[in-house]
């Protein structure tokens, strides 16, 4: 497979390599993705992570691992454990659905490289529609606050909803961005800091509890997030802390938009409650811990509750920003967004 690059993978010398996204900002490591187990474990870490590039990452790996001649047996059951790596975001099923396809083909081998190279210039596309779709809603000298990191980090382009704010941003419609810190995983303080420092965006880092006294001050003119998984209902899963924000944002009528690709549409799945929320480590909240190490100061015997992602109900959302177009709750409420 030649040689490509997105802002957090890389293929060359006919291997993955991925951005430990847990060692930013602090450091730029690349480490190597050489197998299912090292990319799965890379993913559970979250060092891969961000729904569309999970996805990405995992088609790709297929894709090299076919070129090494692997066989349609065994690349077919290495789709399985990698579709199962992480179970809230669907893009990651989707591609990898895609992905199967191609391996039915008589010249798997090929087939899947071009599958694989298909959904990397595909994902560009959609987080360019995604960009210009949302930049139409941003009026002039928006302060704009988002929730955990959609940017070139998370997706094979400009990301999704911090794709839409760094357009608005090139249109000079954005003045200022808060950005959630995000706990536990601060993607936001560490990689929505740092991409939007790397962009020249102003921005200023808050905690997540900030948010509401933010809204409460006319602060916050609207707000954008990504999503993981949008339910036929439009109910939508994302990072945890995403329904306090709608719910804030729903009592100090500001609007909340979702940004995200259609490959983050389920139509298989009826509503929010049917999103299995994927439930992690006890030691993301009892502690910290990245590239400088890891703190804990919680009592060793504290019980812990640390679901990675909430579901937001329709209701509470302005608009469903995908690279199709704007979807509005009266499309919603009648179910009319859904891919045919
Ligand atoms: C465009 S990324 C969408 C989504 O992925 C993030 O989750 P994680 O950091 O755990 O991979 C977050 O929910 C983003 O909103």
């Amino acid at each position: 497979m030649k040689t490509l690059s997105t802002t957090s993978l890389q293929v060359r010398d006919n291997q993955l390599w991925i951005l430990d996204q847990q060692a930013l900002p602090q450091q730029k490591n690349w480490l190597p993705a050489a197998d299912v187990a090292e990319l799965v474990a890379h993913i559970h870490a979250l060092r891969v992570r961000g729904a569309p590039l999970i996805g990405l990452s995992a088609s790709l790996l297929l894709a090299l691992l076919a070129e090494q001649g692997f066989t349609r047996t065994a690349l077919a059951d290495a789709l399985e454990v990698l579709r199962a790596a992480r179970p809230t975001a669907v893009n990651l099923m989707n591609n990898l659905d895609r992905m199967r396809l191609a391996l039915a083909q008589e010249n798997y081998v090929a087939a899947l490289r071009m599958e694989a190279l298909n959904l990397i210039d595909e994902d560009k596309k959609l987080c360019d529609a995604i960009a210009d779709a949302g930049a139409a809603l941003v009026t002039p000298g928006s302060r704009l606050l988002t929730h955990c990191n959609t940017g070139g980090l998370a997706t094979a382009g400009v990301g999704t909803a911090l794709g839409v704010i760094s357009r608005a941003f090139s249109q000079q419609k954005v003045t200022n961005v808060w950005v959630d810190e995000t706990r536990p995983l601060l993607q936001g303080g560490r990689l929505t800091a740092w991409e939007l420092g790397e962009l020249g965006i102003p921005y200023q880092l808050i905690c997540d509890s900030m948010a509401a006294s933010l809204m409460a001050q006319k602060q916050v003119d609207a707000v954008w997030v990504g999503a993981d998984r949008i339910a036929a209902n439009g109910d939508v899963a994302n990072k945890i802390g995403t329904y306090s924000l709608a719910v804030l944002a729903h009592y100090h009528q500001i609007p909340f938009y979702v940004a995200a690709p259609h490959t983050t549409l389920d139509p298989h799945c009826p509503n929010g409650a049917a999103i299995p929320i994927e439930q992690r480590a006890a030691s993301e909240v009892t502690g910290v811990a990245g590239s400088f190490g890891s703190v804990q100061w919680a009592p060793e015997q504290a019980r812990v509750h640390n679901p990675a992602f909430d579901v937001t109900p329709a209701a509470l959302i302005s608009g469903w920003v995908l690279d199709t177009g704007v979807i509005t709750p009266e499309q919603v409420n009648a179910g009319i967004f859904l891919p045919r």
